[in-house]
């Protein structure tokens, strides 16, 4: 379970709340703890597991890492639809099948007592300079009694489990300060405490990656580091060429298949030594596997690259985002100034695009093609981060058992609903026809019709919306924004949560979903999603942030809810007082 409010729990800097997982040493542990990583990008994927299975063996005997690397000299290391009011249906998307219930309550929060709320304090500095927690327990009389109407107060969440032993809260930051022997050491220790866990449990897997992500950070010298920069996009180049060659797709993918590399070039099209030679980059890095003598085969790693693999649909959206973005950031910042990007047009994907008038989602709009990569992409990061168990959702359940005519949850930017879905899947209480799914006109064309065979979205509303003009289902429970805050600027987001706020009812809530950055540098792939939003004129964000960006919008910060394995956190809004 990722079950946590987050009320100075496992995680805050001077936590007291650490269950029992294992502290590093005595000095380190004052040190604010760093997240760990979805370093790897099939982090909560299925179809990942595969790839896991290259780590086995015995886990190494505690302390044989670090007694290896403790002898190790280190170097310096461096246009919307009218407001929906009550049963009416947006015409665009009429059908009995799809009927949408938003049930508008403006004025019944009568009926509905305002809920208990965990208590949101300053946060304060504490002696390294990182933010304390914000969200306290709430009084013990308000999470302990039912509200007067015999609903929970909002509060009276589970309690925060205890962590696992691995959790990775307890890896302190290396990148707050320079590395040394003592650092390596228990970079080392990381990697031995948790190795022999990789396959069965998460956290361990996540922990291991982080430390060993750091640890071979910090051995590299320098000019190796600075190479192996480039080793990385030579493997995203090599890819790229067998991707629109269709090598992927030719490598036959039959369990203990392979394909000499005389038939592979024959059939696509090219010469055999130069197949092999362009080969190498991915067979020297495990992307395919290489048999002696003359054949090639797949490995868990480029089957994901094949054509129409959710993977490899999100290979080529960053190969546009990041790498081809990379190429004209410094024209971009030239012609709009060394700042963050406002969008939400004029952002360095709509430059590149000779399109700086588009935002960006009107950009993947004009080309259907660009657009369903984009939701297949989407289905991969959907799995790649937590979604259900940060928050907990027992008094959304009985709240709309106690109003069924009520619309409980409402996804902003909801896309196919896969999140939807999820949820459903996961709560059964929560009716379809209390659910609805708000996106663009152009998506939710494309999104209903994949979703017409599934079960668990029978039944949702689609309703088609622009949340930077109108969010048009008024008072319902809650308001889901998924991965919606990062894309955009705070002046942007600013907009989107104020017509949010704008369709809540005294007792609705918003729940933003993302990941938290801190005020110190972040495990890698963390910052590299936050610097990789940039090319949408989006970024990650600090509580602080979301705080900020919550009361221009008229709103407040009113619980956080962490996960325990990952940055990932539920942040609750509610309308200011
Ligand atoms: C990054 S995706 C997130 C999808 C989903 N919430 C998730 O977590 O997987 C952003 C979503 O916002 C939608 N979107 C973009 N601009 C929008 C707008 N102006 N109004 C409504 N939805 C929009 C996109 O179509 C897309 O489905």
């Amino acid at each position: 379970m990722r079950d946590e409010i987050d009320r100075g729990g496992a995680g805050e800097p001077n936590s007291s709340a650490t269950g029992n997982q294992q502290e590093p040493t005595a000095n380190l542990v004052t040190a604010a703890p760093v997240a760990a990583t979805d370093a790897d990008p099939g982090a909560t994927d299925p179809t990942a597991a595969a790839g896991s299975s290259e780590i086995n063996g015995p886990p190494p005997a505690v302390g044989s890492i670090s007694e290896a690397v403790g002898r190790a000299s280190v170097s310096n290391v461096p246009e919307p639809q009218q407001p929906v009011d009550g049963h009416t249906t947006p015409e665009s998307l009429e059908s009995p099948s799809k009927p949408i219930i938003g049930g508008a309550v403006e004025g019944n929060d009568s009926q509905q007592p305002e809920a208990s709320e965990p208590i949101v304090t300053q946060p304060e500095l504490d002696s390294n300079g990182t933010r304390g927690d914000v969200a306290q327990e709430p009084k013990s009389e308000a999470a302990t009694a039912p509200g007067p109407a015999g609903t929970l107060p909002l509060g009276e969440e589970k309690k925060s489990p205890q962590p696992s032993k691995a959790s990775p809260a307890s890896i302190p930051p290396g990148a707050a300060g320079p590395l040394n022997p003592e650092r390596l050491r228990f970079l080392a220790d990381e990697i031995s405490r948790n190795v022999g866990q990789v396959q069965t449990e998460e956290v361990a897997r996540l922990r291991t990656v982080t430390a060993a992500l750091e640890l071979a950070g910090a051995v590299r010298p320098p000019p190796d580091a600075i190479m192996s920069w480039f080793t990385n996009m030579s493997i995203v180049s090599a890819v790229r060429v067998f991707q629109s060659w269709r090598v992927f797709d030719t490598i036959p993918a039959g369990k203990g298949e392979s394909i000499s590399y005389a038939d592979l070039a024959a059939k696509v099209d090219t010469e055999e030594a130069f197949l092999i030679r362009m080969s190498w980059m991915l067979s020297s890095t495990g992307v395919l596997r290489h048999i002696d003598p003359g054949r090639v085969a797949h490995t868990p790693t480029s089957m994901m690259l094949r054509e129409n693999e959710t993977m490899g649909s999100m290979f080529k959206i960053m190969c546009t985002n990041v790498v081809d973005v990379s190429t004209i950031l410094p024209a971009y910042f030239d012609t709009y100034g060394r700042r963050e990007p406002l969008g939400p047009a004029h952002i360095p994907t709509s430059f590149l695009a000779g399109r700086p008038e588009l935002e960006y989602f009107e950009l993947l709009n004009e080309d259907p093609n660009r657009i369903k990569l984009f939701m297949c992409a989407m289905a991969v990061a959907h799995r790649r981060v937590p979604t259900i168990g940060m928050y907990d959702m027992s008094w959304v359940l009985q709240r709309a058992d106690q109003d069924p005519g009520r619309l409980a949850w409402v996804d902003v930017g909801g896309g196919n609903g896969h999140t939807v879905k999820v949820f459903r899947e996961a709560y059964p209480g929560l009716r379809a026809n209390q659910c609805a799914i708000q996106d663009l006109p152009e998506v939710l064309n494309e999104a209903q019709t994949q979703a017409e065979s599934d079960d668990a979205l029978r039944g949702v509303s689609w309703i088609p919306m622009n949340f930077h003009k109108d969010v048009p289902v008024k008072g319902a429970l809650i308001y889901y924004l998924r991965h919606i805050a990062r894309d955009y600027s705070d002046p942007v987001f600013t907009t989107i949560l104020r017509n949010v706020a704008g369709a809540l009812a005294p007792d609705s809530r918003v729940l933003v979903s993302e990941q938290l950055l801190a005020g110190t540098p972040p495990p890698v792939y963390a910052a590299f999603k936050d610097y990789a939003m940039l090319s949408l004129g989006g970024k990650e964000r600090t509580l602080d942030q979301f705080g900020a960006v919550a009361a221009a919008a008229g709103l407040r910060v009113s619980g956080v809810f962490r996960d325990q394995a990952t940055p990932h956190a539920v942040v609750e809004f509610a309308l200011q007082e």
